[in-house]
């Protein structure tokens, strides 16, 4: 388990709050700009020395104010990652990488770092210097420095925001490589909606130096009190595991955790019980009264509105909805929504038209 209670102030703004996440997985740390979010991080890096805190990472503290207790960044077992990769120019990849394991005073063993390249995908680069790495490159070569370090905790901070689209997209499965096969927690701080669905298992939001909410990352999304259900592209992320594959028609069929109802979604075969979690946007789900007949929508489930609330947009409606133990989002008109005289406990039909998939 990871305690951060923090209390810092900083000319006229303070950050305040007393958090407590899971031991591993990404707890993804989002809030509006200015909201403290690079401040906790820095607190937790020792790079601030926070006036009050408590934070101690699955069983290690690193700074304690009632005891007196506050280890210099260089002695928290820590790698901190952050928008544009600060490689040594001098040194190639691999030096740069040798660089990460010296500085530890338990780096990683030959095994694991040969596991550290290989997630990354960097094993060819590493004779190269570091000048004509892409960005999307040299981002994985700073997170695998990091990693050889063998911290307690990786601090990411908007780690591909420097990086073009195409270089985001690139990237994305090797960070979702190393949420699916490291032990360690990740902190990470991101802008982005999409890489939030992808990688986080815990949300934490933060507002004006204070906690709003925190939470797993499929009930925080689904909450109509706050900001992210009121988003545009508002979303929710459902979990279940591949429990078929038409390979005829390229679609795979999940059963949902904790229901029997299943979702099929275009995408090639998957090895039968693999875990997937799947995102869908709050406006591809559009609900009926009765099971829509001869609809081209593939997923058509029975649901419960659990929630209702006004939209953004005078004209729009928002809809918690119980799939199973899953929470779907739904965006209606609100003349739709009086048509259909929507109401919390009703159960309805919810027509998925995209389901976006993680593996
Ligand atoms: N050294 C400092 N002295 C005074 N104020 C500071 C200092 N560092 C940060 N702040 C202020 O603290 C507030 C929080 O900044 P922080 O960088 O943590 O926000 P953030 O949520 O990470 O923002 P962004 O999303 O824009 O990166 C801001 O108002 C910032 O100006």
């Amino acid at each position: 388990m990871i305690t951060l209670k923090l209390k810092q102030q900083l000319a006229d703004f303070t950050l305040d709050l007393d958090l407590t996440l899971p031991a591993r997985g990404v707890s993804a740390i989002v809030g509006p700009s200015g909201s403290g979010k690079t401040t906790l991080l820095r607190c937790v890096a020792g790079l601030e020395k926070a006036d009050q805190a408590l934070i101690e990472i699955n069983g290690n503290c690193w700074q304690d104010s009632q005891r007196g207790l506050w280890l210099p960044p260089n002695k928290r077992a820590l790698g901190y990652v952050f928008q544009e990769a600060s490689l040594f120019d001098h040194l190639s990849v691999q030096g740069n990488l040798d660089y990460g394991r010296r500085r530890s005073a338990e780096p990683a063993g030959n095994e694991q770092a040969a596991q550290i390249i290989e997630l990354l995908g960097i094993g060819h680069l590493l004779q190269r210097g570091t000048t004509g790495l892409s960005g999307g490159e040299r981002q994985r070569v700073g997170i695998a420095r990091a990693l050889l370090a063998n911290p307690r905790l990786l601090l990411l901070d908007e780690p591909l925001t420097a990086l073009d689209p195409q270089r985001k997209a690139d990237i994305l499965p090797y960070l979702e490589r190393l949420h699916a096969e490291l032990d360690i927690p990740l902190l990470y701080v991101s802008h982005s909606p999409d890489e939030v669905a992808r990688l986080a298992d815990h949300l934490v939001l933060l507002e004006n130096g204070a906690l709003r909410a925190s939470g797993p990352l499929q009930t925080m999304l689904p909450r109509l009190d706050l900001p992210m259900a009121h988003s545009d592209d508002a979303r929710s992320v459902l979990h279940g595991q591949v429990s078929a594959c038409d390979d005829h028609y390229q679609l795979l069929e999940l059963t949902l955790a904790g229901s029997v109802l299943k979702l099929r979604v275009p995408h090639a075969a998957l090895p039968l019980g693999q875990q997937v979690r799947v995102a869908v946007q709050a406006r591809d789900v559009s609900l009926a009264l009765e099971k829509p007949q001869h609809s081209s929508v593939l997923n058509q489930l029975p649901a419960r509105i659990e929630a209702i609330e006004p939209g953004n947009h005078p004209a729009q409606t928002l809809v918690r909805l119980a799939l199973g133990d899953n929470a779907l989002l739904a965006r209606v008109t609100r003349y739709s929504a009086d048509q259909l005289q929507l109401q919390p406990g009703l159960e309805v039909w919810v027509q998925i038209k995209a389901v976006a998939l993680f593996d």
